[in-house]
């Protein structure tokens, strides 16, 4: 039996770096280090991309956007989820929900998560009901928690239109 809806899951981790901006969820915050990629590095947005993709048996960021391309130097992330969702709509595909969390040490993102979420259903075209952000420190245990980069995971809901 073929079922209407599908569940897909992302994974995604970025390098602190000097003198980059920090982007997560298409929204800028203002912190001591950005993170280091070939694009904008939104790690977050990364790892939704990758969580619609594998839902909609699309592949991954990487296949639609190579980071040996030079027009996606610098890309802006946002740009490259509405190009995702773009691909799923053609695919017959609609988004439900997604869950992420974000695993970052430093800085704090609670005061950020509301503006992340209006930004996203933007893109996704869904409902801010429909997009859930968290965010964890790793206890300072690990890279994450050395404040040598940030993590994130993402699991999103699609059904057929
Ligand atoms: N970068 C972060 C990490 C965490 N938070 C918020 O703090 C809460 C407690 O964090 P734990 O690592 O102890 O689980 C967490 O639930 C978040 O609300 C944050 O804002 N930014
Ligand atoms: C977003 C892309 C675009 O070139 O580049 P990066 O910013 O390096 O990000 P990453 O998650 O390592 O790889 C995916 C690429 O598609």
């Amino acid at each position: 039996m073929k079922l209407n809806i599908r569940i897909g899951h992302g994974f995604d981790v970025h390098a602190f770096a000097e003198n980059r901006r920090l982007v997560l969820g298409g929204v800028d915050i203002p912190h001591t280090m950005g993170l280091l990629g070939h694009s904008d590095a939104d790690v977050l947005i990364h790892a939704l991309c990758d969580a619609l993709l594998g839902a909609a048996g699309m592949g991954d960021i990487g296949r639609h956007f190579p980071d040996s391309d030079v027009q996606y130097k610098d890309a802006d992330s946002a740009l490259l989820l509405a190009h995702v969702v773009k691909l799923l709509e053609a695919a017959g595909w609609g988004i439900g929900n997604v869950d992420i969390t974000v695993m970052a040490q430093v800085p704090k993102l609670a005061p950020f998560v509301a503006d992340m979420r209006v930004r996203l259903a933007e893109l996704l075209l869904v409902d801010q009901g429909e997009v859930n952000i968290k965010a964890t420190t790793t206890e300072k245990l690990g890279f994450v928690g050395r404040k040598e980069g940030i993590a994130c995971e993402a699991v999103a809901l699609i059904s057929r239109l």
